[in-house]
């Protein structure tokens, strides 16, 4: 064969678990028939039967080794030049070996020029750069990263990327081998500048695979097992009112509400919590707020100081964290309801926008099963073009609803508008339909923005009857792939402390 034959080309090595069950030449034929069906260009083979067994099965090119446990050197691929000449004689297009720099029965050379006196290429299966550089000046055809982690010291997890980089300074001929695992990491090795990329254990190594398996089933089992028997003891902080509860499971056990004291400060609502809560303190093991405002971080800043006057950049998780005696988060509310309502409440799987409207406008937004944090969904700050003011929570929201009312001559809440729209006063639907279309425009560029399997609608005004319906109405003559999904939040007001709850189990 020719270099190029296996230019660009998977490898696949077929090399089972010594004496495991599949340690037999028709295992390794199997596998190495299978790889190639699916499009493997050449195999590794290691022993002088397999090579000798796979060669009569297939045509296709062979890299061969012999393995050997030696009392006298460390080296155990291909040690001997007999080992070299017996599989090409077996039938190997390619004889690989051993290229470290170690107490070794024959030199680089030698094996070198054993292999190319039966007209076969050389493979120097190398731990690092310098050996590569040896192995080329003794005239190797191949240089592989094959050794790389496995002459000393701990053995690494991943493959080693830089030492294909830098081979590949030296050589065009590079082949990556050892611990690619994946097909993202066989492509990085290809990004690095592999000639062609050997994967053994991945693919043939059964007993290997299922074990990776086998304990990321019962980390993840175990680590889901004990997070669903913790209690997390869940706090949202809100404008008017505080919430506390206690949360096992995604399900509240206990719960009480305390004003928030606006005026006091943060160090005085925690103090008021903490005190409320006191004979909770044996019941739960974490701690999460879920808060209005800003969260960074575990700090915590006002975005609309008018909802609450928070202090800038306040290190609300390490405060809750000294003063509850358990390790605390926090998030803010609707990102922790977003996670609340995709885990338990109205989500149905996918990419999910939360939105509450209520006094003000707050969301949050799943992707890929993880809630974003920082800014992301403060949906209610965002503005027009040209207004100082924002459509949304200046021209939507409860507030504005009530302020609205009021310049209609009508003094009433959010509620009492509704209710009155509700009977046909027509002033009350003018104001109602002006804040559907804000929301409903919000939720058709959110489709736009991030196409979202569902957006889903919470807070104070969604409870009021037909307001999700009025949206949709807004929408009906968008195209339907252009149309967000709109649905109902299931969770209410507990969403975001169910959220936060789930998160903070999450913590370790
Ligand atoms: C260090 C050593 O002895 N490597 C051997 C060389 O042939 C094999 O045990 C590996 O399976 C082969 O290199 C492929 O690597 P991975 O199985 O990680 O994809």
């Amino acid at each position: 064969m020719q270099r190029e034959d296996i230019r660009n080309g998977l490898i696949v090595s077929c090399q089972p678990v010594p004496a495991g069950p599949m340690d037999k030449a028709e295992f390794v034929t199997g596998f190495a028939k299978a790889a190639l069906d699916a499009g493997a260009r050449a195999l590794r083979i290691e022993s002088v039967a397999y090579v000798g067994a796979v060669r009569s099965a297939v045509a296709a090119p062979i890299i061969g080794i012999v393995k050997r446990d030696l009392s006298d050197s460390p080296v155990r691929i291909t040690p001997y030049v007999s080992d070299a000449e017996a599989l090409a004689d077996a039938g190997a297009d390619v004889v690989a070996f051993d290229a470290t720099d170690r107490m070794r029965p024959a030199g680089v050379e030698d094996l070198v020029r054993a292999v190319k006196a039966k007209g076969k290429l050389a493979m120097a299966d190398c731990s690092s750069l310098k050996d590569a550089e040896r192995a080329l000046a003794a005239g190797a055809d191949f240089v592989g990263t094959t050794l790389s982690g496995y002459v000393g010291g701990p053995e690494p997890v991943d493959p080693d990327i830089d030492l294909i980089a830098a081979m590949r300074k030296l050589t065009p001929y590079v082949i990556a081998e050892g611990r690619i695992r994946s097909p993202e990491q066989a492509a990085a090795a290809v990004r690095a500048g592999a000639y062609a990329v050997v994967v053994g254990s991945a693919i043939t190594r059964t007993e290997h695979v299922t074990s990776w398996f086998h304990e990321a089933l019962a980390k993840a089992y175990g680590k889901a097992e004990e997070r669903a028997a913790e209690t997390v003891l869940a706090i949202d902080i809100g404008g008017t009112k505080t919430m506390a509860a206690l949360v096992k499971g995604g399900a509240i056990i206990d719960e009480i509400l305390v004003p928030t004291a606006r005026a006091a400060g943060p160090d005085s609502w925690l103090a008021a919590i903490a005190d409320k809560t006191g004979h909770w303190r044996d019941r739960y093991v974490r701690v999460g707020f879920a808060v209005t405002g800003l969260v960074q971080d575990g700090r915590w800043s006002a975005l609309n100081p008018a909802t609450l006057g928070i202090p800038d950049d306040y290190p609300l998780a390490e405060r809750a964290t000294r003063l509850f005696g358990k390790p605390a988060i926090a998030m803010n509310d609707a990102q922790a309801a977003a996670w609340g309502e995709s885990k338990f409440g109205a989500g149905s799987g996918g990419n999910l926008v939360f939105l509450t409207i209520s006094t003000g406008i707050g969301g949050g937004i799943v992707i890929d099963g993880r809630p974003l944090s920082g800014l992301a969904g403060h949906f209610g700050l965002i503005r027009g073009p040209s207004q100082g003011r924002s459509p949304l929570e200046d021209e939507t929201s409860g507030r504005w609803i009530a302020a609205e009312a009021l310049k209609a001559g009508h003094e009433a809440n959010a509620a009492e508008v509704f209710e009155k729209a509700r009977q046909g006063e027509p002033w009350a639907r003018a104001i109602v339909s002006q804040s559907t279309l804000r929301a409903a425009t919000l939720c058709r560029d959110i489709q736009l923005m991030l196409d979202p399997d569902q957006i889903v609608i919470g807070g104070g005004i969604e409870l009021a009857a037909g307001y999700i319906d009025e949206m949709r109405d807004h929408l009906k003559d968008i195209a339907p792939r252009l149309a967000p999904h709109l649905l109902a939040a299931k969770l209410g007001s507990r969403a975001g402390i169910i959220g936060v709850a789930d998160l903070a189990g999450e913590g370790g």
